[in-house]
């Protein structure tokens, strides 16, 4: 379907040769050198359905920007396959192309020492936009992220926050159907933050755009994304919708409590995890479907310990990212 992305059974894994340790061990590398096999992602399976934004979660590491990667035709995966817009990604790297935009937060796609609006303009070239459409999109974009009190400058001299949104609009020049956004909003503050989001907001409902995003940000997730594919050692441990991550880990409530002394030990009680603990600071959680009402942890926690503060309240979805990982798959 125009605009879906499929992936099956989807892995690659990288082979890196490793240096022996010591001198010799040093010597002997130079000759036979070592070979381990890394697993970046390992036999993933998901679909985002046209029209949907789809959030890629997981600790550093997880293999997220691996599987961008192969989704926007960089890498070969070494098994499985993968379909963005009906189109094989590796295969057909220029058809793809065509079909997607893509935003590394780390790193520009813009010509370094072109203005700006010079870089649009061979973008249009490129993807061969008609004048007036081009006009009109940037137009469009300007509106929303407030591009045309720097589109003069050289992109060297931008912001980080001046660069991304001007990234963002490069890759949605050539209106495609499927947007990948691997940490868009890294390092910038919480204004420019809040006006990409309002963009792709927009992106997706009104111009019914397929957005796969990875960030580290839960307030993006909550903002953004009804769905979730949380990805551990390179594998799914979890796909559903928030709703769904907060109901079947249970956690719609945390149980803060400060202990009377704050070097005694900590343990999780009988359905309720220890979702964070420094000092005596103490934040319990539901730990599971068969977890226990916020009143029953309550009980069972002032109960167990001493305590000289209590509070309740729902989790953060940090929290429930965490739990996720610990319960859905090896943290
Ligand atoms: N070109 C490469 N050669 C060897 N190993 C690699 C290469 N690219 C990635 N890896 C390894 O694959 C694993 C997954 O990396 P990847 O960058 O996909 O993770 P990530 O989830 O995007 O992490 P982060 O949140 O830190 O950006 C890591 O162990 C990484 O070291």
């Amino acid at each position: 379907m125009i605009g879906s992305i499929e992936v099956r059974g989807l892995s690659r894994t990288f082979h890196t040769t490793v240096r022996r340790p010591g001198l010799v061990g040093g010597l002997r590398s130079l000759v036979d050198p070592e070979r381990v096999a890394r697993h970046a992602v390992r036999d993933i399976t998901f679909d985002v359905a046209a029209g949907e934004l789809l959030a890629l979660l997981g600790p550093n590491g997880a293999g997220k920007s691996t599987t961008i990667k192969m989704l926007t035709g960089i890498l070969t995966p070494t098994a499985g396959e993968a379909r963005v817009a009906g189109v094989v990604p590796y295969r057909e790297r220029e058809r793809n192309a065509r079909n997607i935009g893509a935003v590394f937060g780390q790193r520009t796609q813009l010509w370094w020492d072109l203005p700006v609006r010079e870089s649009f303009a061979v973008l249009r070239d490129i993807y061969e936009v008609p004048k007036a459409e081009h006009t009109a999109r940037l137009r469009e974009f300007d509106t929303l992220l407030d591009l045309s009190s720097f589109w003069d400058t050289r992109v060297r001299h931008l912001s980080l926050g001046q660069r991304v949104r001007c990234d963002l609009a490069a890759a949605l020049l050539h209106d495609p159907p499927v947007v990948f956004l691997d940490e868009p909003t890294i390092g910038m503050d919480v204004v420019v933050k809040e006006q990409v989001r309002e963009f792709l907001r927009h992106q997706v409902e009104q111009r019914g755009r397929t957005v796969l995003l990875t960030t580290h940000d839960m307030t993006e997730v909550e903002r953004l994304a009804e769905r979730v594919v949380l990805i551990n050692h390179g594998r799914v441990v979890l796909d559903g919708t928030l709703d769904e991550i907060r109901r079947r880990f249970g956690s719609t409530w945390q149980v803060r409590a400060t202990l009377a002394d704050p070097r005694g030990t900590v343990a999780a009680l009988p359905g309720i995890a220890v979702l964070r603990h420094e000092g005596g600071r103490v934040v319990f959680g539901p730990d599971g479907p068969g977890a226990p009402t916020v009143h029953q942890a309550l009980k069972a926690v002032i109960e167990r310990y001493e305590v000289t503060d209590v509070a309740l309240d729902e989790a953060e979805l940090e929290d429930v990212m965490r739990a996720a990982y610990v319960q859905a798959g090896d943290a």
